[in-house]
């Protein structure tokens, strides 16, 4: 088969084990998304916009090795480009493809449409490469392989986004035919030595600890469900007490023993705030320490006993040990350390009583405590929840996860209305599992517009849109009339989108027998997604949310630093 520069792509992608590749039309891909196109098994999935378009790849990112988006020059990627960052700040391999300007044109002094105005194109790569572990630029045929496989590589190695640009006039053009992908997708080894003496700090350490702990942080997510499984050997083989960060809500298999629950400062689960406190040797695994997951930097727990497993190093105690892969010494130490179920006793021995929900009258105005009562019954083994930026993080930390549920969220780069067009991509990977988003009237209203998307697949994802009457969480940080929001009638967007031939429903909810007769039809709706708007009250949020709030406004707050003279 001869190839061309955009089936040599294409076919890395498919080889990848990618079905899908997202894209929004530019006249600067549209040769390149012909050249796609001929590559079997890799279908074309079209978004309405650049910004759901990245979203979307970000998503099939986190159920597949890598997610993939076109789009075109300039107008194209700088809206996509924030959804890069985000894939960058939570750790996905997200490869943005952009096309770029004919070849002949570079330095020929011509100012070409889409661009900024002047004949250097350059600065899109150079914005690239500030949000992407590589960025290349193919504009010509002959180097297109090796820069398109760099480029790739690079991604799948460091968990991290990646951007390739290609001249509208190179894509069509005649190149080699690729090899065997394992050139790409062989990862780098742990250095030996450096593993061996990394386990035997970590047995020392726990040799003379009396109760440790593990906390799993957001960092495994990106590792990949094989890490999460190994980590869970591991805690199930140290038989301690595992907590898991807000961020690797989910993570963790919570119908285990030695599952305790979320930890998250004051507004942990209860009993773990207390529990992390009290260990002498806190096993960190995948642990992102920024001011939200600190509670305004109210408990960052790292003592100098403790060990921080992240995803290519490793510190014991005082001791750093770097060219440790998470995915190498994970089953190290599972090999050789013992059992010590010291935390666990103590956590058991507190007797925490678990907290009934009671059934709420079916004809009073509905509450977040009913709403999620209800979202609960609705999650099982095959349930996949996206928890959006706003309160449905913190509610979300209370659902009680049967084993093979998973939870996503984008708790480092937070950008509202992510989960419509991430959970679409995900979903277009996994159309087979429960896929539910919770998520607020302030973030729906900022990437609507993929919800149409589901429609025209015929993707049955359960929106449940909070409509509290604006941006809640900011409401609790910080309130100003730039808080409330114009309200829409969310459920008859769904019309809109529907047009004559599409098959998206569209509820509303205000008390709790509307919403179980919403949530049944949901559930049994399987041609489209099912948008359930139900009314919350604005001043009815999270108590976590309210207690959070204070410490990060507190933390936004502080006095500016003296100027050092
Ligand atoms: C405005 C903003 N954050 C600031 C912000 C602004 N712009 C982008 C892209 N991302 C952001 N996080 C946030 S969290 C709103 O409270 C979200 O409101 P909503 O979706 O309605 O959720 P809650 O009501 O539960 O807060
Ligand atoms: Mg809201």
């Amino acid at each position: 088969m001869k190839y061309t520069v955009g089936q040599y792509l294409a076919t890395r992608l498919a080889q990848l084990g990618l079905n899908h590749v997202f894209a929004v039309a530019g006249d600067y891909n549209l040769t390149l998304l012909d050249e796609m196109a001929k590559v079997e098994d890799l279908e074309q999935v079209y978004c309405c916009n650049e910004l759901n378009c990245g979203f979307a790849g970000e998503g099939y990112a986190r159920s597949r090795v890598m997610g993939a988006s076109v789009v075109t020059f300039s107008v194209g990627a700088f809206s996509a480009f924030n959804a890069v960052g985000g894939a960058f700040a939570e750790n996905l391999p997200l490869l943005l493809i952009s096309g770029a300007p004919n070849n002949n044109d570079y330095g020929s002094g011509h100012i070409l449409h889409h661009t900024m105005g002047y004949s250097d194109y350059r600065y899109q790569m150079d914005m690239a490469k500030q949000i992407t572990c590589e960025a290349v630029s193919v504009a010509h045929a002959d180097e297109a392989p090796c820069l398109i496989d760099h480029a790739i590589r690079s991604a799948l190695r460091n968990r991290k986004p990646a951007y390739i640009e290609i001249s509208c006039n190179v894509a069509n053009q005649p190149c080699t035919e690729p090899g065997p992908i394992s050139s790409i997708t062989n990862s780098l080894i742990s250095d030996d030595e450096s593993l061996k003496a990394a386990a035997k700090a970590c047995l020392d350490a726990l040799e003379k600890a009396k109760s440790p702990v593990v906390i799993i942080g957001g960092k495994i997510r990106s590792a990949g469900c094989a890490v999460s499984k190994k980590v869970a050997e591991l805690t199930k083989k140290l038989g301690c007490a595992v907590a898991t960060m807000a961020q690797a809500k989910g993570l963790s298999p919570e119908e285990e023993a030695e599952y305790v629950g979320t930890f998250w400062g004051e507004i942990s689960s209860p009993g773990v705030e207390e529990l992390v406190r009290e260990s002498d040797c806190r096993i960190y695994i995948g642990a992102v320490f920024n001011d939200y997951s600190t509670v305004g930097w109210t408990c960052k727990l790292v003592g100098e006993n403790d060990i921080l497993i992240s995803s290519h190093h490793t510190r014991v105690g005082q001791k750093e040990f770097s060219g440790v892969y998470l995915k190498d010494f994970i089953p190290v130490l599972t090999s050789c350390v013992k059992k010590n179920t010291t935390s666990l006793d103590q956590f058991k021995a507190k007797k925490i009583p678990v907290k009934q929900v009671p059934v709420a009258d079916g004809k009073a105005p509905l509450t977040t405590v009913e709403l999620c009562r209800q979202i609960q019954g609705a999650i099982n083994k095959d349930t996949t929840i996206y928890l959006e930026t706003g309160d449905s993080w913190f509610h979300g930390m209370h659902f009680k996860l049967p084993n093979g549920a998973r939870v996503e969220s984008e708790m480092q780069w937070g950008h509202i209305g992510w989960s419509i067009p991430s959970m679409f991509g995900y979903a277009v990977s996994e159309p087979n599992r429960r896929n539910i988003i919770m998520v607020g009237d302030g973030s729906f209203q900022l990437t609507a517009q993929e919800v149409c998307q589901m429609i025209r697949r015929n993707i049955p994802i359960i929106i449940i849109l909070i409509n509290n009457s604006g941006y809640t969480i900011e409401v609790k940080i910080h309130d100003g009339p730039y808080n409330r929001i114009k309200n829409w009638d969310y459920a008859g967007l769904i019309n809109v989108f529907n047009a004559e031939d599409g098959k998206g429903l569209g509820l509303k909810a205000k008390n709790g027998a509307e919403l179980e007769k919403a949530m049944q039809t949901a559930l049994a709706h399987k041609d489209g997604p099912t948008l359930i708007e139900v009314d919350i009250d604005a001043q009815d949020c999270s108590p976590d949310l309210v207690v959070w709030g204070k410490k990060v406004a507190k933390a936004n707050g502080r006095a500016p630093r003296k100027f050092q003279t």
